[in-house]
């Protein structure tokens, strides 16, 4: 489903400020893997959903979506395969809009040119069974606009706008890490359910080792750039938090680095 083959990453190449983000990443997902991404500060997480996405081009190194090279593709044209989530709950959703118009956005992802914006009634019906499904009442504010939600609010729109189109691949890019815990335990949740409903390739990088053991099918831990340890179902299943940062010391050598670390 996705192929991600020898992607390197280096910035400002040649100058004082040179930094590898990427060295030869491989990841291999099968359609509805669901792998939880961890790492120490700077190795390369954000990089690699950017070059997925389409946000950053790789400097060597190909990505595969459904067997097809999608290397070359902008993020734009990517998007009709892609959805994501950011950290910032200001990211996914345009706050000037309601989210009615929102939700029409998200909707045409993919559509053929001419395809209205707008919102007929069968398209409102639509809109609102699904966000029925957040279960925090958004379907009886269709016409409220987006940037006077709250941060919790506005994440599960981002979320439902993100999947509702089914994407080949949903990246989610510590995208609990900006709410408190109770909103954060809320999206965790939504985004549990809405993945195995819809049996969602997933990719998520996230600075909570409980979570990152908890969910999903798979783990890969990242430093320097590398992938240094991919731990499967079986595995995962019996993982503590404790033997995972063992682990990160036993092959990078030195302790696990991140200062946004939580450890559930
Ligand atoms: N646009 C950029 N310009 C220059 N250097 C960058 C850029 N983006 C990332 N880097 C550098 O590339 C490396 C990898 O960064 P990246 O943001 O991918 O790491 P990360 O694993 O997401 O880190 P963190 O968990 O701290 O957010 C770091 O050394 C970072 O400073």
């Amino acid at each position: 489903m996705l192929e991600i083959s020898n992607v390197s990453k280096l910035f400002n190449p040649g100058t004082l400020d040179e930094k590898t983000a990427l060295v030869g990443a491989k990841l291999f997902m099968k359609p509805a893997d669901f792998v939880t991404v961890i790492g120490s500060n700077g190795a390369g997480k954000s990089t690699l959903m950017n070059i997925i996405s389409g946000v950053m081009k790789p400097d060597a190194g190909e990505v595969k979506i459904d067997n097809s090279n999608v290397s070359a593709l902008s993020e734009h044209q990517r998007s009709r395969w892609i959805g994501r989530v950011f950290q910032d709950p200001m990211a996914g959703t345009a706050p000037r809009m309601t989210i009615e118009e929102n939700m029409a956005i998200a909707y045409s992802r993919g559509k053929s040119r001419g395809f209205s914006f707008g919102a007929t009634r069968a398209k409102r019906t639509i809109f609102k069974q699904e966000l029925q499904r957040l279960g925090i009442g958004l379907e009886n504010r269709l016409n409220a606009k987006v940037g006077l939600l709250s941060g919790g609010e506005r994440q599960a729109l981002s979320l439902l706008m993100a999947t509702f189109t089914r994407p080949q691949i949903l990246l989610l890019d510590e995208h609990t890490a900006a709410l408190d815990p109770a909103r954060a335990e809320l999206i965790t949740s939504l985004t549990e359910s809405i993945v195995r409903e819809m049996k969602l390739t997933t990719l998520m990088v996230t600075h909570n080792m409980e979570q990152a053991i908890r969910l999903g099918n798979r783990l890969i831990m990242m430093d320097k750039g590398r992938i240094i340890l991919d731990v499967p179902e079986e595995r995962k299943k019996d993982l503590t938090v404790e033997q995972l940062l063992g682990e990160f010391e036993r092959i990078s050598g030195k302790k696990l680095a991140d200062d946004r670390i939580v450890l559930g």
